[in-house]
């Protein structure tokens, strides 16, 4: 079967290619609300690669709930395989395509462990269920003895008890990526796509434009 790359609205507007501005974060929430604004499905869901300290790459989706200028939020548990990567390296990438509006969003840098005061705004901005399917679950666990339905009603259990305020479990933490690289590839049939790039000096952001 033939592949159909790039299917998307070619006509996205990329200002920002021939007119950098200082700071990526502009260009990344301008992206951001014109995918909204696309409606481009789940356009935060992006891929977070770790490494472990055996050189071995993994990745997985998380979403990025908030993004600041100190770089892009997420949430999950310290004791995951994602986790423990983290804290034995924190370098890390996030990355997501959005195949409506042919874009590509790249960060690279350190991933930071946030506070507990932090990691409980984000962890009380999930819905009930959600925080109590968390509380429950040593993410990537294997089951042992139990089976996904002793999970459920642990959940159950632990709404019945707490209702809307399900605490935080203590390894599930909220996480910023402090990027010092990020790209932005606005994708073209014709292939030649633009990519906007911008790494962190001392001095500040520097932006330059890269081949396709
Ligand atoms: C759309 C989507 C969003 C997800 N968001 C998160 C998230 O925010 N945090 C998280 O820990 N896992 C999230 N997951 C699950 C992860 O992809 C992954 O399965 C899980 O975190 C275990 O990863 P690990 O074993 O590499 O630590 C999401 C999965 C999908 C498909």
């Amino acid at each position: 079967m033939a592949s159909s790359p790039l299917s998307g609205d070619p006509s996205f507007a990329f200002p920002e290619f021939t007119d950098p501005p200082a700071s990526p974060f502009e260009v990344a929430r301008a992206w951001i609300d014109g995918a909204r604004a696309s409606d481009v499905s789940e356009p935060m869901s992006m891929t977070l690669a770790t490494a472990g300290t055996d050189g071995r790459v993994s990745a997985r989706t998380v979403d990025v709930k908030r993004l600041d200028d100190a770089g892009l939020m997420f949430g999950t548990s310290t004791r995951s395989p994602k986790g423990r990567q983290l804290r034995d390296d924190p370098f890390a990438a996030l990355q997501a395509y959005w195949r409506e509006t042919m874009q590509q969003l790249r960060f690279e840098g350190r991933a930071v462990a946030l506070s507990d005061a932090e990691s409980d705004a984000l962890f009380a901005d999930r819905s009930p269920g959600s925080r109590a399917a968390t509380a429950v679950a040593d993410q990537s666990a294997p089951y042992g003895g139990r089976d996904l339905d002793d999970l459920i009603d642990d959940a159950n259990a632990l709404l019945d008890e707490h209702g809307d305020d399900v605490p935080r479990p203590g390894p599930w933490r909220a996480w910023r990526l402090e990027p010092d690289r990020v790209e932005f590839w606005h994708g073209s049939r014709d292939r030649m796509h633009r990519r906007l790039e911008y790494r962190r000096t001392a001095a500040g952001w520097t932006a330059e434009r890269l081949q396709p």
